[in-house]
């Protein structure tokens, strides 16, 4: 598996003016801006120098760029100017606006006549660079949606209908259906992005005349090829996205009610689900834990940018106003976070043999499902007999109330079916972050080998004889603690795990319970469409997976595997530490020293950096980030529970042969669980709950991730330290 050098997500903060409303009320600009030092004031340092007991709640941060007073031209030539022509030749871009509501980020993304925004100068950019190269041609293509309230709408057509994001092979999460115009001028761009914006949905709030109750994907599809005819052409394929993200609410500051707090609590949960995909990413001790991306439509759209091969730049907006503190503080160190998140080209590269069992299993549940509905479609006499026959209908004289019934059972189906698919494919990809542990477990193990067997040659004891862990050279002890944070992020990930697969078992009772409703709640000739529409979907789905596995096979990551392995023991042999018998057994009994705690052994900032850490988070990093913790926001989110359980089908009367099929999972889940288990080695330090990682699941914060304990280790009873020379006891 080869890997393209990291390069860190670049973010910038951009602080808007004060507002008029801000001014009018004697508001202050609490943000001065050093270069790359940010510093947010405390209003109280204004108001209340004389009192030595009062402590500043003065923030400093380092960011990539900062701008103040500066026009959208001067943001985007210091930031997104950049992407342009990496956008042209093929490479993914992603430029994504966040911050809270009112701060700026519709203003940053699309501007006003005076001072254009990030969408209509990079539009001109690459056109501009298109037109002065003359050795390739080009097509653009370009969409624009809007999420709102965790549904996709189109914006470049009127009255669209919702859209679906699906998993295609080889262009990764697409939206299905979603309407593509080729374009060729800058003009042509604009006035679709034009249109686009008056479709979208937006509403005045108590924090913004024009709040943007929506997230906004504006994306370019770009192809380049050589200008050269009767050869083999090579055709490279980048895509440019430009994402106005809504603003983050708080019921308090907005004072909003009714569906705009339904909505807000929407918008929170995807930017929840942003928030803890950032911190899976961008948090130093949570190396392979699961990212959650499934959790909302935004980080699904977005799984390519924030994880995969993709450059992403985020402008972090916020409001200058002491009034906003918590707002600014808030978004700034989610911001630090994502300073952090790193790029790998092959970041989202799959392990096909670990895959294919579970694929198989998708296929073969889906195919039964089909058997199931056509021997329904066929068997069933009143349904081959006369289609205008009314007599199954109990409960419908009226078509109206007959028609609604029937909406409502598609909207369940359907939400059924997708849940499924969701939970089926979450669990592979935990599944496959669990397989590259182990992997990178033995690649880290491999390396303390490696330096063992060169120690062995020294006249030292071994640590395991004593010799403590800060005799142990820095670059050995990051593979210990490596080990030690992948190993923590396995168990996490398998208690996440076990969340999901009763998920998917109450989603199947669920699947069956609804299916068997359908002969008492719609027509016989609309039963019968709708059996067919439904046995279509799951074909369409099953052809779906089915193309997904041969090409998963193609991908041959399996090789990949087997090179990996090969190359590592290769090393081992070559140190003389594989004598041929199982490199892996040798690997796994190693223990970390137990003489000190990896905690207490603490690397120098200088070793660290040498070592590829980043050090530019702000000094009050390790405080949690605090959370929509208002009454609102939690009424909010009781609303939405309490509307999802009053639609819910009541599934307590669940089948027999449900209850086996969900035996039979668990009982796959667990041998396979059992197999992860066998080949990692178990932790000799307990971990505890590992922070800042939040679990929705079907839509529901089950753990906010933040309010989490934070990651303790328990410190080792430490021997008395030995002086000087006694550490080095002399070999016998
Ligand atoms: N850099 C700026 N210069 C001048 N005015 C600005 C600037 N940034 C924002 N504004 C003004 O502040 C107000 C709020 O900005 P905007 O609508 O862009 O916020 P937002 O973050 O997109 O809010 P929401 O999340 O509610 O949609 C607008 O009136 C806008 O014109």
């Amino acid at each position: 598996m080869t890997e393209i050098e990291a390069s860190n997500m670049l973010v910038a903060i951009r602080v808007r003016p004060l507002s008029q409303k801000e001014t009018s009320v004697n508001d202050k600009d609490i943000i001065r801006v050093e270069d790359h030092l940010l510093i947010v004031l405390d209003m109280n340092d204004f108001e209340d120098r004389k009192n030595i007991l009062h402590r500043s709640r003065e923030q400093r941060y380092v960011f990539d760029r900062i701008f103040k007073d500066a026009a959208n031209e001067e943001v985007f030539q210091s930031t997104v100017q950049d992407l342009i022509h990496p956008a042209l030749s093929g490479i993914n871009a992603c430029v994504f606006a966040y911050g809270p509501t009112g701060s700026g980020k519709t203003y940053t993304m699309i501007g006003t006549n005076d001072d254009p925004g990030i969408a209509v100068l990079t539009i001109r950019e690459m056109f501009k660079q298109i037109e002065s190269d003359t050795d390739k041609i080009y097509e653009i293509k370009i969409s624009y949606v809007e999420i709102y309230n965790e549904a996709i709408r189109d914006l470049l057509i009127p009255n669209s209908g919702y859209l679906d994001l699906r998993d295609d092979p080889i262009r990764g999460v697409v939206i299905a259906g979603v309407s593509e115009f080729s374009v060729e001028s800058t003009d042509q761009v604009m006035s679709l992005i034009t249109a686009g914006n008056k479709r979208r949905t937006t509403e005045a709030t108590n924090a913004n005349q024009t709040s943007s109750r929506s997230h906004a994907v504006f994306q370019a599809m770009i192809s380049q090829r050589d200008r050269v005819t009767d050869t083999v052409l090579d055709v490279f394929q980048g895509k440019l996205s430009l994402i106005d993200l809504a603003g983050s609410e708080r019921g308090t500051v907005t004072e909003n009610r009714g569906l705009r707090l339904l909505e807000g609590s929407k918008i929170n949960r995807s930017l929840l689900a942003l928030a803890n995909c950032i911190n899976a990413l961008g948090d130093k001790t949570k190396k392979g834990v699961f990212v959650p991306y499934r959790d909302s439509k935004l980080t699904r759209m977005l799984k390519d940018s924030l994880g995969g091969n993709c450059k992403t730049i985020m402008i972090s907006n916020i409001s200058p106003a002491a009034s906003q503190f918590e707002e600014i503080v808030n978004t700034l160190k989610y911001a630090s976070r994502a300073k952090n998140i790193k790029y790998k080209v092959q970041a989202n590269k799959k392990l096909v043999a670990l895959h294919i069992t579970e694929y198989k299993n998708i296929i073969s549940d889906l195919r039964s499902e089909i058997e199931s509905l056509r021997s329904q479609l066929h068997t069933n006499p009143t349904i081959q007999s006369n289609p205008t026959d009314f007599g199954e209908c109990k409960y419908h004289s009226n078509k109206i109330e007959e028609d609604i019934e029937m909406k409502k059972l598609q909207a369940e189906i359907f939400e059924n079916f997708q849940e499924r698919i969701q939970l089926r494919r979450a669990l592979l990809e935990l599944e496959e972050q669990n397989s590259l542990n182990v992997l990178e477990i033995k690649r880290r193990q491999a390396e303390v080998l490696i330096w063992k067997r060169q120690e062995e040659l020294k006249d030292l004891p071994k640590y395991e004889e004593g010799r403590p862990l800060s005799a142990v050279p820095p670059h050995v002890r990051k593979q210990f603690k490596d080990i030690q944070m992948l190993k923590a992020s396995t168990d996490k990930n398998n208690q996440r795990k076990e969340f999901m697969l009763v998920q998917l078992q109450e989603n199947m009772a669920r699947g069956t319970q609804i299916r068997s409703s359908i002969g008492t709640r719609v027509l016989i000739q609309d039963k019968r469409d709708f059996l067919e529409l439904l046995i279509k979907s799951h074909i369409l789905e099953q052809t779906n997976v089915e193309l997904e596995v041969q090409l998963l096979i193609q991908e041959k990551t399996i090789t990949d595997l087997q090179n990996l392995v090969l190359s590592q023991k290769r090393l081992l042999e070559e140190q003389g530490i594989d004598d041929g018998s199982s490199l892996w057994n040798k690997v796994d009994n190693l223990t970390p020293p137990v003489e000190e705690s990896l905690e207490d052994v603490e690397m120098s900032e200088e070793e660290l950096k040498l070592d590829g850490y980043d050090f530019t988070t702000p000094a009050d990093e390790e405080e949690e980030i605090p959370i929509e913790e208002d009454e609102d926001f939690e009424r909010s989110e009781l609303l939405l529970a309490t509307s999802k359980v009053s639609a819910d089908i009541d599934n307590t009367d669940k089948e027999m042969g449900m209850m086996l099929q969900g035996r039979a999972l668990i009982k796959k889940q667990q041998e396979t669980e059992s197999k992860v288990k066998a080949e990692t080695v178990q932790p000799k330090v307990d971990l505890g709950p590992s922070p800042g990682l939040g679990l929705i699941i079907n839509g529901k914060i089950i753990d906010d991730g933040l309010n989490n304990k934070k990651l303790s280790v328990p410190k080792a009873v430490k021997p008395a330290k030995k002086k000087g020379a006694d550490v080095y006891r002399k070999k016998k």
